[in-house]
């Protein structure tokens, strides 16, 4: 699978071609080419510091890209379309002293919703994320889970076109974290192009239909996640054995010590056949278990050590 250009489609909601983004001299993105296509999950992912929310940054505008084209529906981003577009930065804040519903209400209005929807729609959304009970509380008494459920809950209140969200669930225990997916779904199912940076593999599993995994600033790979797998996959097997397994053309030893060896083999190869060659080799095995890699294996595998992002 060639990186970038694997997968064009005619009209896609976002377009980035050979963008590229210095500050002074240092260059944090090099020829970055993407598209996120209408109506899909997009994940957006990479180690610290890889460049994601400088990619974010130069499509809303807010930084002028040193080369390349970002587009949002065919154009640069604009303010007139900024009402089609929510977005969750990865820092967040919202005005302290008012109250929660009164916060609600006001972005309600600014992204054109009227005095009655944009308070339905407020005290609905509360019911729905477990703190209705909050809607006449201060923003700075709530904690901070519940501040973020606000602030989602402002991003998406217009029913935007694209969604842009920096780190969704970050600092979510479990229960809410799978709220939240469910509410991020439901966006998607409302018809929304999303595009998430997360750093929870299960959720790109659960929600992500293409990802793009970034480091150093470079797309290191791109496409479905079943075709991440593919390229980056692969089974690992573990073996308990009585005596050292040969190495071989047919794997690669991962990790060895006595009498355990860990294997690794590609996705099209059938793992029955390593166990036999071992067994007719003399080699007492006492358990062979084969796994596939999860995309937690594979994100390591690509950023490594190096958990940086910069190559
Ligand atoms: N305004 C800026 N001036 C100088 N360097 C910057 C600026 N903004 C970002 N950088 C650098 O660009 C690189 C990419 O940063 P960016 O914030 O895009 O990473 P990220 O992938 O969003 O990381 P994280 O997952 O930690 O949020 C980093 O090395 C960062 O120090």
């Amino acid at each position: 699978m060639s990186i970038a250009a694997s997968s064009t489609t005619s009209n896609p909601l976002v377009r980035v071609e050979h963008f590229g983004m210095s500050f002074g001299r240092t260059e944090v993105i090099q020829d970055l080419s993407f598209e996120i296509r209408r109506g899909e999950t997009f994940g957006f992912l990479g180690s610290n510091g890889s460049g994601k929310t400088t990619t974010i940054r130069a499509l809303l505008g807010i930084y002028q890209p040193t080369r390349g084209l970002l587009h949002i529906d065919g154009r640069e981003f604009s303010p007139d379309n900024g009402d089609r577009l929510g977005y969750l930065p990865e820092e967040r804040g919202l005005y302290q002293k008012e109250s929660v519903v009164d916060v609600m209400m006001y972005f309600g209005r600014l992204k054109g919703l009227g005095h009655a929807a944009s308070r339905k729609w407020s005290l609905d959304y509360l019911e729905r994320v477990g703190i209705a009970d909050k809607a006449a509380a201060r923003i700075d008494k709530l904690s901070q889970g519940q501040q973020q459920k606000v602030q989602l809950g402002v991003t998406i209140m217009n029913g935007p076109e694209l969604l842009i969200l920096d780190e969704p669930t970050k600092g979510f225990d479990p229960v809410n974290r799978r709220l939240l997916m469910e509410i991020i779904e439901d966006q998607k199912r409302a018809g929304a192009t999303v595009m998430m940076v997360t750093h929870q593999m299960e959720e790109v599993e659960r929600l992500c239909d293409r990802i793009l995994l970034l480091k150093g600033g470079k797309a290191r790979a791109y496409g479905t996640v079943d075709e991440v797998r593919a390229e980056f996959g692969g089974t690992r097997i573990h073996i308990d054995t009585d005596g050292t397994v040969p190495t071989s053309d047919a794997y690669r030893i991962v990790a060895t010590s006595p009498g355990r060896t860990e294997l690794e083999v590609g996705n099209d190869v059938d793992t029955s056949t390593i166990l036999s060659s071992l067994v007719s080799a003399g080699i007492a095995v006492r358990s062979f278990t084969p796994t596939l890699k999860s995309l937690d294996d594979i994100f390591i595998e690509i950023y490594g050590a190096d958990a940086t992002g910069v190559e």
